[in-house]
């Protein structure tokens, strides 16, 4: 990457690859990354998708491989120029133990950052989240905050508890000294809640509506402001900054940028209707139809419920203590950190994103009746 060998190919490697937001970094890198010479994508469950890739003009490299076995990242990392870190094991439900979080998303980072000091890798992007912030237990808003913005950050449930420890690894091994003498380049990028092609809840959601008769109930109020981001610019924020790592170190080292675009701010349910009503779905109430303390009630019998039934079988809700927290606290950013540093500006429009996010929800519901 330096000065004398502009037209070296480089090598990228991106940890979840085949997810929800990898697909998208693993399609941007391929139409947007032009030095880009070989492409690694390295997830445990391979998307049938990846076939397709290999016929095109760069090599596309698939590794099915567990970032908590160290020696299948080191083999992955080993060669790498760039490592685009974004698997995770993203579960605010009860699905997966807290034990199984903690040691994809801790262990798994701490995996890929000393095989990238074993092997010689200098230029590590991490996907954190917005969650590493807030909302905290305490429900307090966080209204159009940047990266400066002084917020009580406690967490206590197992998902933000492990991306914020993953985070500060990341972000502690900037200047690190790689294999070959040279520094570790690191920087995390916080997305809001992502949505977009590929999005299972929205999804979800969509296929819960059809079922209730065209109708969805509104649960939290239309003046809680929920940040969002679209799926391709967060792709684009990762390239971005994956490519101005090197040229731009002494700036991007170790920083934290929030992940946004030009969605509008809007409550969870009012903004999922910017999709879901043009796809034949009608939100019900201009208030919550159930009171917040029914919410709460019922959300922690849901808790109990999962707590109870374990030994017999998986209940995981959408509504549990944590996710009405979430969704019923502020928390929207305004930040032009990542513009300042990277040059980053939001590659699709609000109009493209709710389009492209429309028509996938059309295409994803009907082939699901
Ligand atoms: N979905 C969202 O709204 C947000 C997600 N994020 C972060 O973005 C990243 C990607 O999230 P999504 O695409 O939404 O999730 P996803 O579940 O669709 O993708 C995660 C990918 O990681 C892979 N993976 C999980 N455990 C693995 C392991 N042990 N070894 C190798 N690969 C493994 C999965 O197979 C999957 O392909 C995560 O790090 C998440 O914490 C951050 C902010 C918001
Ligand atoms: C599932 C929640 C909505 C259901 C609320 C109910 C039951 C009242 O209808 C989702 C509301 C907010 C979502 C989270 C948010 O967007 C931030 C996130 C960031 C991440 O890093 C991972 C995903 C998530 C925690 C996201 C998960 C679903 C919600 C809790």
């Amino acid at each position: 990457m330096a000065d004398s060998a502009q037209a070296q190919k480089l090598v990228y490697l991106v940890t979840g690859g085949c997810g929800f937001l990898g697909e998208h970094v693993v399609r941007m890198l391929l139409q947007r990354e032009p030095r880009l010479g070989e492409l690694r994508v390295f997830d445990r469950h391979l998307g049938p998708w990846l076939e397709e890739l290999k016929t095109g003009p760069v090599r596309v490299t698939a590794i099915q491989g567990d970032v908590t076995e160290a020696h299948e990242v080191a083999a992955a990392v080993a060669g790498a120029h760039v490592v685009i870190h974004t698997a995770g094991l993203v579960d605010v439900f009860g699905r997966a133990s807290p034990e199984t979080i903690h040691e994809v998303n801790v262990q798994g980072t701490r995996n890929v950052i000393e095989a990238c000091v074993q092997t010689g890798t200098r230029f590590l992007v991490y996907t954190s989240s917005m969650e590493v912030v807030g909302p905290n237990t305490k429900g307090h808003p966080f209204y159009r905050g940047n990266e400066d913005t002084l917020y009580e950050a406690v967490h206590r449930h197992p998902y933000p508890c492990s991306k914020a420890l993953a985070e500060r690894l990341v972000l502690e091994a900037n200047g690190r000294e790689v294999h070959g003498g040279l520094p570790l380049v690191t920087c995390a990028l916080r997305p809001t809640g992502i949505y977009g092609e590929g999005h299972q809840i929205m999804r979800d959601f969509y296929r819960q509506g059809l079922r209730l008769g065209g109708w969805l109930f509104r649960a939290i109020p239309a003046s809680v402001e929920h940040g969002r981001v679209y799926v391709g610019n967060v792709a684009w924020m990762h390239v971005l900054a994956a490519r101005e790592l090197e040229r731009r170190a002494a700036l991007m080292g170790g920083q934290v940028y929030f992940c946004y675009d030009g969605s509008p701010y809007k409550s969870y349910e009012d903004f999922n209707m910017e999709f879901l009503g043009p796809c034949g779905l009608q939100l019900v109430g201009a208030r919550p139809l159930l009171p917040y303390w029914l919410l709460v009630f019922l959300a922690a019998l849901n808790a109990l419920l999962q707590w109870l039934l374990r030994p017999l079988v998986l209940y995981a809700p959408l509504l549990n203590p944590y996710t009405l927290a979430v969704a019923n606290t502020t928390f929207t950013v305004s930040t032009d950190k990542a513009q300042r540093h990277f040059g980053y500006e939001p590659l699709f429009s609000w109009e493209d994103s709710r389009t492209r996010t429309i028509l996938w929800v059309q295409a994803a519901g009907s082939s699901a009746q």
